[in-house]
């Protein structure tokens, strides 16, 4: 069925693990993510950017949404990503999402709380819950000086005021992820202290990862190999969101993987194959790897297996 995510998260707040939240642009990168799913037997967040409701419309994939847990009988949350004003946050609400993301982090912390709250006083009404963000994504730069860190990380103290306020039910921080496949220029890291510091401060509460793709390394090699040309792509090491997931995080947001296992299981297909033409057989090979990494991602990484 289509669910919110108040009880995934509770219980992966208190079973120490991570729901994924995976981003969906066509009907493959769907049925690769919930066979994957079906198969953990785990809890899972569909999300659905302003880019993919333009790439694909936005019934379609609300169909396609509604196919796959008619399919594999999931509970599934179906989530706006970063939506930027209330309007499109509005717009899916009443087209049945169970959750949006109002993203008002590059607003002023006012004018984040009063927007936030708008959205959370529209969707609360409907049973719909909402994500927040506070703090800006950026990749810590060897040369980020504290006051810099400071500037663009989420402060634990703000975030308390941020949550009373609005009654937002889970919050995006911001503790050196980015988003996309060049995440770090040298060592990967986050502010974990940062992290635990927000955990205490609200106990209970759900916090959300961005920019969490691994940028899987054999993906972004196969990619190079097979005529792709992404030098120095880094992403986010394993053990940090598994660490992550046993604090307060409790969804981890993933998109940029997805990208590469299905453009390197299509690029090596199509340069091993040069006869074929049919789409079903490297749109099936891509479907393919987004299910074995998604599985990866879910028995490994998140710890959700067998949470459904
Ligand atoms: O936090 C993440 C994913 O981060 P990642 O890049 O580490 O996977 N996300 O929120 C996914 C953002 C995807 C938006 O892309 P389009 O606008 O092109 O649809
Ligand atoms: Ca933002
Ligand atoms: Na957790
Ligand atoms: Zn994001």
């Amino acid at each position: 069925a289509l669910v919110t995510s108040k009880e995934m998260f509770k219980k992966a707040y208190e079973g120490q693990y991570a729901v994924g939240a995976f981003n969906v642009n066509n009907m493959e990168i769907i049925q690769g993510i919930v066979e994957a799913a079906k198969e953990e037997n785990a809890p899972l967040i569909l999300q659905v950017s302003a880019g993919a409701r333009k790439y694909a419309k936005p019934a379609y994939l609300k169909k396609l949404v509604e196919a796959a847990i008619e399919d594999t009988g999931l509970d599934v949350v179906l989530h706006l990503d970063h939506g930027e004003n209330f309007e499109i946050c509005k717009q899916c609400i009443d087209d049945g999402f169970t959750s949006v993301m109002i993203d008002g982090s590059k607003y002023s912390f006012e004018e984040n709380i009063a927007l936030t709250k708008k959205v959370v006083e529209y969707a609360h009404e409907r049973g719909v819950v909402v994500e927040a963000e506070l703090g800006r994504l950026a990749g810590i730069e060897d040369n980020v000086n504290v006051s810099e860190k400071d500037a663009i990380y989420t402060d634990p103290n703000q975030a308390v005021e941020f949550v009373e306020r609005t009654g937002v039910d889970s919050l995006a921080i911001a503790i050196g992820t980015s988003h996309g496949a060049y995440k770090f220029k040298g060592e990967p890291k986050l502010d974990f202290e940062r992290l635990e510091k927000i955990t205490k401060l609200l106990p209970n509460f759900p916090l959300v990862l961005h920019g969490a793709s691994t940028v899987i390394p054999e993906f972004v090699e196969a990619c190079n190999k097979y005529g792709g040309n992404i030098p120095g792509a880094k992403g986010v090491p394993e053990d940090m969101l598994r660490r992550a997931s046993k604090l307060g995080i409790c969804k981890i947001n993933i998109d940029t993987d997805l990208r590469l296992a299905m453009t390197a299981a299509i690029r090596k297909y199509l340069t091993e194959n040069p006869e074929v033409f049919d789409p079903r057989k490297y749109l099936g090979e891509g479907r393919k790897a987004i299910k074995e990494m998604v599985r990866h991602k879910i028995k490994n990484v998140l710890g959700c297996s067998n949470k459904k």
